[in-house]
């Protein structure tokens, strides 16, 4: 077949297994274990969503798994970029581990969204395909659970219990069953998600790869995210059901034509990636009930997940409710967290948490709550989630390492997860969304170190006189040109310097006396090292200054920064798939931050804690009070 990737092809085959070019052997479900060393078996699935099974020998590299791709799919090696997380294959595959999806993109020229998902081409690669009818990728022990639940779905299947679609939600999502009919498993296909190919309901337009419903979270992204929730979720301390990533093969799943994404008519089975989470029975979700049964110790374990892994949908339909009646409960309740596929996003943006205004979010954390986040580790969770997850890109992990150490110095410091939550919600003045206070706070420590970097080298070529220099020309002359000039080459620094005039300091330096002297003395700080109270005091009221003030009244560049996304679009010599992720609406980004930066940032970061928290305490209750005109942003329909 030549290779015509526009044209129209309407049925979708079974996963391929594509074995070595000189009959690579398959070992089945035993696949570690079975393997010969070096051997590894990978899942690659195409932008538009078609899955593909290849075993591996150590001579395999990108160029050869592209060939075998060209065989099946047809698709041009030198048209095609095979990527895993954030990686870009060029080459070597070692860091690609068994049982790993990785991602074949078509170069721009031909890509297009409403390419179709091509089939391999071949019967016998049909043929061939001894994979299971679900795997689960991935050897955490915690998917002890999943593997009986695999069982239970497979023995369902074989005796001809067909899963039944889920009409609620964007997504195409299924329920999958045991032999007796029971729905055990919901299934999430990664090509189904809104706005992917293979969209059951409309919610179509864009490839695998690209930015979703959120634009921080790529389309086809979200199955490991729900995946890293339960993970994340040590002991089950917020009830996460049990969640794995498998390839999953069944006619149910669907396929658009690609043409006007109609759906192909003749059902045959078809291999997808999918998220697969227990099933869990319940009465009714947090939306259709008044919330003030729900335990305080329930919505506490959620919200404290909720800011560790920053979820942008946290809708109260996200939300399941068990009554515990039955069982001697007397009107209590268990509540059920789903639906983690929008949470750690690439960039820090507005988060979605419904509880923050509920009653239980205001009561104190209790001793085993600290406890609990006390002994939270970002650093121990970015490996664990790089171990088992290895597409997991850097960016996500950032956003975790900020959100676990904001969570653990607020918890320290004495906040309430409502007080948590409200610091890291965006707010909306005069139709402009502006940052919160934790992006400020990332903001101030990024400029710090951009600071911290220019007076070291300033100082090191010992031109004084000239740095001073160029502070002044900056700061009077500015036009827009040369703004954008400063924007692209630092735009930080730049974008909390002194505006048209306006020094944000002269004002705080009068409010600190007064503060101090209105506000309870505040607990200690929970970081080591060195006390930053006296030296970070002034610039942390700078940031919460900023908050109270409109940004873009302040500072027109502030605005045009927002509106183009420059501040995360910087792109780097060094081309990653991170860079695929256009500039979207975010105030800060830290994934472009070098190793030595970020260490930096982290210091700076949490030096800025302590006194953000304490202006949070004192003027705690007239921000709590004002009204605040919150757009919801979560993505319930
Ligand atoms: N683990 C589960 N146990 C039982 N029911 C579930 C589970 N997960 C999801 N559901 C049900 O399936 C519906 C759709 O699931 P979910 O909300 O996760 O899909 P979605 O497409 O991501 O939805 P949304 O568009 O609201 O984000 C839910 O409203 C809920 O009723």
């Amino acid at each position: 077949m030549s290779p015509n990737l526009d044209s129209p092809v309407q049925t979708q085959m079974a996963v391929g297994l594509l074995n070595g070019p000189i009959n690579g052997e398959y070992h089945g479900n035993n696949r570690t274990e079975g393997k010969p060393a070096g051997k590894r078996r990978i899942f690659v699935q195409t932008d538009t969503g078609c899955v593909l099974g290849i075993d591996l020998d150590r001579r395999d590299n990108a160029h050869t798994v592209k060939r075998r791709l060209q065989l099946a799919l047809s698709i041009p090696t030198d048209e095609s970029s095979l990527t895993f997380g954030d990686l870009v294959l060029k080459n070597d595959l070692s860091a690609v581990r068994n049982d790993s999806p990785l991602l074949l993109t078509r170069n721009l020229l031909h890509r297009s969204s409403s390419t179709p998902c091509l089939s391999p081409t071949g019967k016998d690669l049909h043929q061939r395909d001894q994979s299971g009818l679900i795997e689960i990728l991935g050897r955490s022990v915690s998917f002890a659970r999943m593997k009986q639940l695999v069982k239970d779905i497979v023995k369902g299947i074989n005796i001809g219990v067909d899963p039944i679609p889920v009409h609620s939600g964007l997504g195409g999502a299924y329920y999958f069953r045991n032999k007796i009919g029971e729905s055990v498993a919901i299934v999430k296909p990664t090509d189904e998600e809104p706005f992917a190919p293979n969209n059951p309901k409309g919610f179509i337009g864009k490839a695998l790869g690209q930015p979703g419903l959120k634009r921080s979270v790529r389309v086809g992204e979200t199955g490991f995210r729900e995946v890293a929730a339960y993970l994340l979720d040590y002991d089950h301390f917020a009830n996460v059901p049990p969640t794995a990533l498998v390839k999953i093969t069944h006619s149910i799943f669907n396929i658009n034509d690609g043409v006007n994404c109609n759906k192909a008519h003749e059902r045959k089975p078809v291999s997808k990636i999918a998220s697969c989470q227990q099933f869990i029975r319940h009465d009714f979700d947090a939306s259709d009930h008044g919330t003030s049964s729900f335990p305080v110790s329930a919505v506490h374990r959620i919200g404290i997940l909720d800011v560790r892994i920053f979820n942008t949908d946290r809708h109260a339909g996200n939300l399941l409710v068990r009554k515990l009646d039955g069982v001697g409960g007397f009107g209590q309740v268990e509540l059920i967290p789903i639906d983690h596929g929008l949470c750690l996003p690439e960039n820090l943006e507005d988060p979605y948490f419904e509880w923050i205004h509920w009653p239980q979010a205001s009561i104190p954390f209790s001793e085993d709550e600290l406890e609990y986040i006390a002994n939270l580790d970002p650093l121990k969770d970015s490996e664990m989630l790089r171990m088992e997850l290895p597409m997991i890109r850097e960016a996500c992990l950032r956003v975790l390492f900020v959100c676990t150490i904001f969570l653990k110095e607020a918890a320290a410091f004495g906040l309430c997860l409502a007080e948590i939550g409200e610091m890291m919600s965006r707010e909306f003045r005069s139709r402009d969304e502006e940052p919160s206070e934790l992006e400020l706070i990332c903001m101030e420590a990024r400029r710090l170190i951009v600071e911290k970097e220019v007076l070291t080298s300033d100082f090191e070529a010992g031109d004084e006189d000239e740095y001073q220099f160029d502070i002044d020309e900056e700061d009077s002359e500015s036009t827009p040109k040369m703004a954008d000039d400063l924007m692209a080459k630092d735009p930080f620094h730049f974008g909390f310097r002194g505006w048209n005039g306006w020094n944000p300091l002269s004002k705080l330096e009068e409010s600190i006396e007064e503060e101090e002297s209105e506000g309870e003395e505040p607990s200690k700080p929970a970081f080591a090292g060195p006390s930053p109270r006296s030296q970070v005091r002034t610039v942390s009221k700078l940031s919460m200054s900023l908050k109270n003030t409109s940004l873009s009244e302040k500072n027109p560049w502030f605005q045009g920064v927002k509106l183009e996304g420059s501040l995360s679009g910087q792109s780097s010599g060094n081309r990653s798939a991170n860079e695929q992720l256009p500039g979207s609406a975010s105030f800060v980004k830290l994934a472009d931050m070098s190793d030595e930066e970020w260490a930096l940032f982290l210091e700076k970061f949490q030096e800025l804690l302590y006194p953000a928290f304490a202006s949070r305490k004192s003027g705690g209750v007239g921000q709590r009070q004002r009204q605040r005109q919150r757009l919801g942003t979560s993505c319930q329909f």
